[in-house]
């Protein structure tokens, strides 16, 4: 089993007649990429700021490395809520060191972060030199230089070009291969399911799923099969036992839907059984996108 980073238990903020964050669970273990994923206003950001201890919160519980939450837990980790501000006529080191010094850390970690993020050759350029990606990636090397065991990031690639997000994303991916946890709040879902291992959505503050990303994509939503005589495959679809539903689609395919204990294995051996050659078989996965639509809609 592994290690709790994160415990939350009916986690709940009300702004006056809003509720942000709504009898919230979550866990999140050591190794996550954790995505918080929702909508604009779905509490996100507050969830986030409740559990930095930089919002209050209404009610509910949540619990640091297993242990109730002490200001010494924040060594342990970095996080970027909203853009961090350097000063414009300052090189990153130079801003870094200033970092530094606030955080009680030691400036040797300065470089090591620049190499991590890849901004070791512009760190003696001034910050308003630098692109938008490369200011984040700042940001991310000033979270990191404690050396946190976490690191949390509040829509890590809002505003940044393709090619931005594409290097942050690939940053991030290498920064929880070192393993750390990271927790990442997006309404992206392309983001999530690129970056992610674990997700939550959040409607109205409201957890309404929670899972893994491998898992939600590898739910198949039956196949896509295709032969020489498509009248005759049709017609022995029809009559396997467990077959939902068959639709023809414009590639002149048949969309086969099962019931759950259905094998798709054994669908495939009756076929051939009865003298059917598949020219093609696919198995169509549900996106999470599509999931993600079919949850925010229901
Ligand atoms: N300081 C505040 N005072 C009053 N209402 C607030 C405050 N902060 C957030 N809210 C409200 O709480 C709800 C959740 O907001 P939150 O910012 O946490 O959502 P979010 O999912 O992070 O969205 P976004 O991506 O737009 O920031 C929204 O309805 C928002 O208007």
């Amino acid at each position: 089993m592994r290690e709790n980073i994160l415990k939350i238990s009916g986690l709940t903020k009300h702004y006056g007649k809003i509720t942000a964050v709504n009898a919230l669970d979550l866990e999140i273990k050591k190794g996550n990429v954790f995505g918080l994923l929702g909508p604009n206003g779905s509490g996100k950001s507050t969830t986030l700021g409740i559990i930095l201890g930089v919002t209050q919160k209404s009610s509910g519980e949540y619990q640091w490395f297993d242990q109730q939450p002490i200001a010494s837990q924040r060594k342990r980790i970095g996080a970027i809520l909203e853009s961090p501000t350097f000063y414009p006529y300052l090189s990153g080191v130079q801003n870094l060191k200033i970092v530094c010094r606030i955080k009680d850390v030691p400036q040797q970690r300065i470089d090591e972060v620049l190499k991590i993020v890849g901004l070791y050759e512009r760190g003696r350029s001034p910050f308003k030199t630098y692109s938008l990606g490369m200011k984040q990636r700042l940001a991310i090397a000033s979270a990191l230089l404690s050396d946190p065991e976490v690191l949390i990031l509040d829509e890590p690639t809002n505003g940044l070009d393709p090619q931005g997000i594409a290097e942050i994303r690939q940053l991030i991916l290498e920064i929880a291969a070192g393993g750390k946890t990271i927790i990442l709040a997006s309404h992206l879902l392309d983001e999530v399911q690129k970056v992610c291992t674990h997700f939550a959505v959040l409607k109205n503050g409201k957890k309404i799923f929670t899972g893994s990303v491998a898992e939600s994509l590898s739910g198949n939503d039956g196949v896509e099969i295709s032969s020489f005589n498509i009248e005759q495959l049709e017609e022995l679809a029809k009559a396997y036992k467990g077959v939902k539903q068959i639709k023809k689609n414009n590639l002149n395919r048949l969309e086969v839907q099962f019931d759950d204990q259905v094998n798709i294995l054994e669908f495939h051996q009756y076929l051939i059984e009865k003298g059917i050659v598949l020219n093609h078989l696919a198995y169509i996965n549900k996106s999470l996108e599509k999931q993600f639509l079919e949850l925010l809609s229901a």
